[in-house]
């Protein structure tokens, strides 16, 4: 049975009051990643459990305890599960989202203020969270909400899932689904997962993959106090020329990974592969436009695609500690801590990257002949994810797209990381599908992030059908 033509006229009608709940959501700014944020990650579970009880969803909040985050003992944000429906006789979709997001200041160069959702001229929603994740959180309590009031049942059984930490790790998440396993989880037939985004601006996707992640923090300390360089330049060994001069021992501007063995566990990709990436509709320009400059690694966008979707990638993120004022202020900093990550793709794994890392930061330490302290940190890992897209969960929402769309999806592989999804796969054993709803030029993580209004609108009669294609399917 394709979605009712109510639910998508519904849906249109509603496009006025659904901007204005994902405003409210946005005003949250529930920053996972900076402790000074924390209490309103959990106003942010507070709110958006109201928003699913109002539209007829059993919820439970699970408290999944503390965790220690530069230094300070903090509480995690509670984790939603809900469910609606207990028919034996339909399909159950695990749908997770994440309420957490980025964090984000004007003065990193919004345009606007990032915890206002603004709606520009051209449909543009721009807002923190907008695209990642709240916009495709709100689109499956948008898709609820008609069922509710119009007392219709819907056409799956849907356990809900929706975490604040996904940000930062997804502490304490993997034991809840492992805990929940036979219990909240019990009998789930398939995952839906609506958290990225398009290849381009134009073509809807499907996707099959993520990349893995290993996020590290290199400490290097020296002196007891910041110090003046005119008095101790060139008298002590500076704790940031040690942290620099190992960074860009990490990666070249080509993008190569210098950490030995990295970049050699994954294997050339073969003819046959590299059609998968060539039919995709995408193109130099795609990735130029969307990041603003000429800058992309090549000119061959294969190349390009695969160096997203199936190579690993190694990533500098910044410097604790370091001078960045106004200014000019002529400081020794007496500690300083480099973030960086890798990427990681099948076979690789946090497990078979991480000591290959550590030894070469301690090698390479070593050959500086400081006498500075170095001691690295993994602040958070995730294996990478592939899935089998021939399977009917991706068959329902290819027919989902089609009939919202009148297109075929891309079917892609993306660059970033959930890491439950990995978890869901292995210890529920289902399929696992990624319905983005946002597109390749949305800026998640980055400023302005938007998410566009026919995306919001689309997506949410998107999600609603993928539910009724779900419904159709005979086999198991
Ligand atoms: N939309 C998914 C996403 O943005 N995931 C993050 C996860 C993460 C891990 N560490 C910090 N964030 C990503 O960067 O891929
Ligand atoms: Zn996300
Ligand atoms: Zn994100």
């Amino acid at each position: 049975m394709p979605a009712p033509a109510a639910l998508l006229s519904y849906i249109d009608a509603q496009t006025d009051a659904f901007i204005t709940r994902l405003a409210e959501a946005v005003a949250i700014p529930s920053i996972s990643g900076d402790p000074a944020y924390r209490d309103r990650v959990h106003d942010m579970s507070n709110w958006l459990n109201a928003q699913l009880q109002a539209v007829g969803v059993t919820t439970k909040q699970v408290d999944l305890g503390t965790h220690v985050m530069d230094g300070q003992t903090l509480h995690l944000p509670p984790a939603i599960l809900g469910r609606i429906g207990e028919d034996k006789s339909k399909k159950t979709v695990l749908i997770y989202g994440h309420f957490d997001v980025q964090p984000a200041s004007k003065s990193d160069g919004w345009d606007t203020e990032p915890f206002v959702l603004t709606k520009e001229a051209d449909g543009r929603l721009v807002g923190r969270g907008s695209s990642d994740d709240k916009g495709p959180v709100l689109g499956w309590v948008n898709v609820l909400q008609w069922h509710h009031e119009t007392q219709t049942p819907l056409p799956v059984n849907i356990v809900f899932c929706f975490e604040g930490m996904e940000e930062n790790g997804s502490e304490g998440l993997d034991d809840l689904v492992v805990k929940e396993k036979d219990g909240w989880f019990k009998d789930v037939d398939c995952v839906c997962i609506s958290d990225n985004y398009w290849l381009n601006t134009r073509t809807p996707a499907l996707t099959y993959g993520l990349r893995g992640l290993v996020y590290f923090k290199i400490n290097v300390s020296g002196p007891t106090r910041d110090l003046h360089s005119g008095v101790f330049g060139r008298m002590v060994h500076e704790p940031m020329t040690d942290l620099i001069s190992l960074m860009s021992r990490l990666v070249d501007s080509a993008g190569n990974i210098l950490v030995p063995g990295v970049d050699d566990m994954v294997s050339v990709a073969d003819n046959e592969e590299r059609a998968i990436y060539e039919k995709l509709d995408y193109s130099i320009e795609d990735v130029e436009s969307s990041v603003g400059a000429k800058i992309a690694l090549s000119a061959d966008k294969t190349q390009v695609l695969m160096g997203r979707m199936r190579s690993p990638s190694l990533s500098l993120h910044g410097i604790e500690g370091a001078f960045s004022g106004p200014g000019a202020k002529t400081v020794i900093p007496a500690k300083v801590a480099g973030k960086f990550s890798i990427r990681l793709v099948p076979p690789q794994t946090p497990d078979s990257v991480t000591p290959l890392v550590e030894a070469y930061l301690k090698s390479e330490f070593a050959k500086l002949g400081s006498k500075n302290s170095l001691h690295v940190e993994l602040l958070h890992d995730g294996k990478p994810w592939v899935a089998d897209y021939k399977h009917w969960n991706y068959n329902a929402a290819i027919k989902a797209t089609e009939a919202i769309y009148s297109q075929k999806p891309d079917l892609t592989r993306e660059g970033g990381s959930i890491p439950v999804t990995l978890t869901f796969a292995e210890t529920l054993g289902v399929n696992v599908l990624l319905l983005p709803m946002g597109r390749g030029d949305d800026g998640a993580h980055s400023t302005n992030e938007k998410l566009d209004t026919s995306n919001f609108i689309k997506g949410t009669k998107l999600l609603g059908t993928y539910l009724y294609e779900v419904g159709e399917v005979k086999d198991s």
